[in-house]
């Protein structure tokens, strides 16, 4: 069997969920095959917008109201018959989402990334029963499955880890009854507890959620399917020139995805490098096109590969008494980090000073300072951009730090990493 995931670029509109169809029939058949599907577009950030509202006790009614009619006129265009029974689910759904939002007025938040979970899971629950339907329409028979009740996780709001046994029994269990008979239609980013909450796995966590069905169900092939040619070199919307990947191995992918190569969830690949099963990382526009296939192999010369994250930021920490910065120190930081689950991109240590880059996120930097403020003292800066470039010579190093500011810099053998303003 395969599983092919269909991310929110590849359901963003009517014509985008036509096209869907057609690669399915093309490439798939109607049997053993596992769909994932994330949220149309960009509905997980519009529904962020919607919690923010929602939780801070504004009126968030305009907020979810947009992102009604933006599925509406998705359905419109694929649904003629006003009927069909789409109608109703859809509108359930968001009577559902409605009252979700409308609890949080009785009931304050107390724990935000758990009612973020609750509210942001909909727009996977949207997009599937909407993929559901439509692959129905055109006479693609699948089964909806609530991936919720497959995928177990911890309680980790917003970054739920997977109970891996449990999930990996349930789904050998149910789904290949179900996929002999047809395909199966289900979300991505999303779990469930064992006390029946939702969970989500990290922003873009779709990717992970194909590997985790893929590992479970002993897929010959997990097919994720993107606006691009493959993986690249590069970003093609930032970079003007960029290489495809014919094939490459699990363990230069993983890298590139840790690195920050948002075409690639990195927790994707451990599930599938430890059953050596290949991913290949297709275009859904040019759906008989090549693509880049990523499997136990091996290459001795890469063309170096160019990954940029954006708003990070630099903190540095040394001791208030001017003692070197000891195991001891550190273990203090990385406890904090670990507790506000910031996430070291790089890292570099000095005599009596640890620097650390991070994502920025404002309100996890106000309490990591306000945790460390006693012991150490700390300098930040933000707005900047961190560079990786994996396989580099010096041409490429000159090309990505010209004219700009190097505030931090870092080398291995085959890694060149930068902080720059
Ligand atoms: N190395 C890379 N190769 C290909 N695409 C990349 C790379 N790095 C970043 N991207 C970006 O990843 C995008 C596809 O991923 P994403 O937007 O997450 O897709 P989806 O949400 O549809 O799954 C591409 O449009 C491209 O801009
Ligand atoms: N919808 C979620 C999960 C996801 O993986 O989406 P996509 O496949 O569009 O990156 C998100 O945007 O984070």
């Amino acid at each position: 069997m395969k599983v092919f995931k269909f991310g929110g670029a590849s359901v963003k509109d009517a014509s985008a969920l036509q096209n869907l169809a057609q690669v399915v029939s093309a490439q798939g058949g109607e049997k053993e095959l596992l769909l994932v599907v994330s949220a149309m577009g960009k509905t997980t950030n519009a529904l962020e917008q919607v919690y923010d509202l929602a939780s801070a006790g504004h009126d968030f009614s305009d907020a979810l109201n947009q992102n009604r009619q933006y599925h509406l006129a998705i359905v419109h265009e694929l649904f003629p018959n006003r009927e069909h029974p789409i109608y109703e689910r859809l509108e359930h759904q968001f009577a559902q989402l409605q009252q979700v939002l409308q609890g949080f007025k009785s009931q304050p938040v107390t724990n935000y990334d758990k009612g973020y979970d609750q509210v942001v899971s909909f727009g996977e629950l949207l997009s599937s029963v909407i993929v559901h339907y439509f692959l129905q329409e055109q006479g693609i028979a699948n089964a909806w499955v609530d991936s919720r009740k497959y995928i177990q996780t911890d309680n980790t709001w917003r970054e739920a880890r997977v109970d891996w046994a449990w999930t990996e029994r349930v789904i050998k269990r149910d789904l290949p009854d179900i996929l002999a008979q047809q395909l199966i239609v289900t979300q991505g980013f999303l779990g469930g507890t064992n006390n029946g909450l939702t969970t989500t796995l990290g922003r873009e966590g779709s990717d992970f959620s194909a590997a985790i069905f893929a590992y479970c169900l002993d897929a010959e092939g997990l097919y994720i399917w993107k606006d691009v040619a493959g993986l690249l070199n590069a970003d093609p919307k930032r970079f003007a020139h960029t290489v495809r990947y014919h094939m490459l191995d699990y363990q230069e992918t993983v890298e590139m995805a840790y690195y920050g190569a948002s075409v690639i969830h990195p927790k994707t690949i451990k599930p599938l490098a430890n059953k050596s099963i290949p991913l290949y990382v297709k275009s859904f526009l040019d759906p008989t096109a090549e693509g880049t296939k990523i499997c136990d192999c091996r290459f001795e010369k890469l063309s170096p590969a160019y990954i940029v994250k954006d708003n990070q930021c630099l903190i540095s920490f040394s001791a208030k008494d001017f003692t070197f910065i000891s195991e001891k120190n550190l273990g203090t930081i990385f406890n904090a980090l670990s507790e506000l689950r910031l996430k070291i991109n790089l890292m570099q240590n000095s005599a009596i000073s640890f620097s650390i880059c991070t994502d920025y996120n404002e309100q996890r930097l106000q309490k990591l300072l306000d945790t460390l403020k006693d012991q150490f003292t700390i300098h930040y800066n933000t707005g900047l951009q961190l560079f990786t470039i994996k396989n580099y010579d010096n041409e490429s190093i000159q090309e990505i730090t010209k004219g700009k500011e190097v505030l931090l810099e870092q080398r291995t053998r085959t890694t060149f990493q930068v902080v720059c303003r």
